[in-house]
């Protein structure tokens, strides 16, 4: 199966369109006002036009309160919902959306490869498990984490489809597929120029390293 890839944190319709153009299989959008990337409901309103049907919408949250989540809900219709921060099992659950559930690996209560496994199992609902690195601004910090937290986590039966993200480049995300034959990718800072400003060749590098890594497992 070939490995999806989610270009996360656009702010501009330019980077939407080439993104999708270029083959992203979704978009993400940040509704977390301390990031860089955040966007208002009446801007990315405007975005979400631009993401093609076929396409995802993610609307990433990061400890929001229900009445943003529904806000963003309503407005919006995302695909899928994203909890970046330290959402319960039942918060995430009660919109009746597919979600992804983050966990910043090395973060605390997941120090180790136990403990991180722990802590997925309490999302068995999730659409997938999202990896991302233990940052204090909870995501999109360009920053990665040891692979090997996720050893328990891998050697789990019949988990929610992997998704892994944190740090990832163009030059890294290849050996990530290989090593760990994820589901899916995420990345926001491998491809930007600056932050919520993304480089269309960046897009275009990683996306081509990826289905290079997709070739080379498939034969
Ligand atoms: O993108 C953000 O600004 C963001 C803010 C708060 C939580 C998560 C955020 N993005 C997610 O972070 C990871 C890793 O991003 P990066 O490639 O290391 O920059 C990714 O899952 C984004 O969806």
């Amino acid at each position: 199966m070939r490995t999806r890839v989610k270009i996360c944190g656009l702010t501009r319709e330019d980077d939407i369109r080439a993104a999708c153009t270029l083959g992203a299989d979704a978009i993400g959008m940040v509704f977390y006002p301390p990031s860089p990337r955040h966007l208002t409901i009446e801007r990315a309103a405007r975005l979400r036009r631009e993401v093609p049907v076929l396409v995802s919408m993610v609307a990433l949250f990061v400890n929001p309160s229900e009445a943003e989540v529904r806000e963003v809900i309503q407005q919006l219709h995302p695909n899928v919902l994203q909890f970046h921060g330290e959402e319960t099992v039942e918060f995430c659950e009660q919109f009746g959306l597919p979600y992804f559930k983050a966990f910043r690996a090395g973060g605390p209560g997941m120090e180790t490869a136990q403990a991180l496994a722990q802590a997925c199992q309490g999302f068995a609902s999730a659409a997938a498990w999202l990896f991302d690195s233990y940052s204090t601004g909870y995501g999109g910090s360009g920053l990665s984490f040891d692979p090997a937290l996720l050893d328990e986590v891998l050697a789990l039966k019949d988990t929610p489809p992997l998704i892994m993200s944190g740090g990832l480049q163009t030059v890294t995300v290849g050996g990530v597929i290989r090593h760990l034959h994820p589901y899916a990718v995420d990345v926001s800072s491998g491809v930007e120029e600056s932050k919520g400003i993304k480089s269309v060749e960046k897009i275009a590098a990683f996306l081509r390293a990826v289905r290079e890594a997709d070739g080379a497992r498939m034969g």
